[in-house]
């Protein structure tokens, strides 16, 4: 069997990873780094960032625990307190061992779906597909093939609300803390964008600000651009105006046809939304105000 370069070595050393922003300040860091050090826990990478117009600091610590380290509970109830000293820090101990639980939404074209899904198998992306939920049926054979739940929610101007409630009841019965809409095409209530705020990544086909609505390809090729590119970002109320996680780019010419803009823009789309998931999933991503700080390490 050949061996599959993506998975991880047998054994590897449990890593947690501490998500934490406070109010800008001096000693964060050594604060941070002297309680894990003191508790026997080894810092194998670090990154922060100061947002001078906001005065807010965010940082993200992937650490180890060692033989004498106190259980991982143990250290999240002492670093509270910490936390709610001096510092007034707002944070979060992950573990990133668990798979993250996914709801992926679709509609007919599956270019999005069919990588996401490669993805998680070859191990790229830690995450567990509760249920895939769409308003076409086009879909449901790829997913049912995968064996993931397949939900079918056609949506009119009448039902909309019935099935988004359906929507989230699906979300919380699965214990689902990420929806991808992974060209999702129909626009979610400002109640439900509001209901899943930093935890819905939609893949936007174009470069935002871009070509909005139907066929942005022929808008590209009729406005004879020069590149083409896609925009993961996190939903909220306002259309395709959301906090961007990824962006992603090709230089075309002249030369390309619609058609092939649409396979450029395929690609773009998957390497996008995927990038943008695998931030997400990894604990990379801050949402400050309307953007997004990404520790997108080395
Ligand atoms: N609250 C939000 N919902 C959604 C967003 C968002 O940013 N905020 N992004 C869209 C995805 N999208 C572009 O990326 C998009 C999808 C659909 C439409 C649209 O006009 N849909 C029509 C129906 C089209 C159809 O049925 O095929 C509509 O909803 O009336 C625009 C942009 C996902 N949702």
């Amino acid at each position: 069997m050949t061996p599959n370069e993506n998975a991880k070595p047998p054994h590897a050393p449990i890593e947690y990873i501490l998500n934490a922003s406070c109010r800008a300040g001096i000693g964060i860091v050594a604060a941070v780094a002297t309680f894990l050090a003191e508790r026997d826990c080894y810092i194998c990478a670090l990154e922060q960032f100061d947002d001078d117009s906001t005065e807010r600091f965010f940082m993200r610590a992937v650490f180890r625990r060692q033989a004498d380290s106190p259980a991982i509970d143990e250290i999240r109830s002492q670093f509270a307190a910490l936390a709610a000293g001096r510092l007034q820090m707002g944070w979060k101990i992950h573990d990133p061992a668990d798979p993250v639980k996914t709801v992926i939404m679709v509609s007919k074209d599956d270019h999005c779906l069919d990588d996401l899904l490669y993805r998680r198998r070859n191990g790229e992306l830690n995450m567990s597909v509760t249920a895939v939920v769409s308003n076409h049926l086009d879909l449901r054979p790829m997913v049912e093939r995968e064996g993931i739940r397949f939900i079918f929610l056609p949506v009119t101007k009448d039902n909309k609300a019935l099935q988004e409630a359906r929507l989230l009841e699906v979300v919380e019965e699965t214990g689902a803390e990420l929806v991808i809409l992974a060209r999702y095409m129909q626009i979610l209530s400002d109640e439900l964008a509001s209901r899943l705020a930093g935890r819905c990544i939609n893949i936007h086909h174009s470069f935002l600000p871009g070509f909005k609505g139907a066929k942005p390809y022929h808008q590209a090729f009729d406005r004879g651009v020069k590149l083409i590119g896609a925009t993961a970002h996190y939903v909220t109320p306002d259309l395709d105006e959301g906090p961007i996680i990824e962006q992603v780019l090709t230089r075309v010419d002249h030369n390309f046809k619609p058609e092939q803009l649409v396979r450029v823009g395929r690609d773009n789309e998957c390497m996008a939304l995927a990038a943008a998931v695998k931030f997400h999933i990894e604990r990379r991503v801050f949402v400050h105000g309307n953007k997004t700080i990404v520790f997108r390490g080395s």
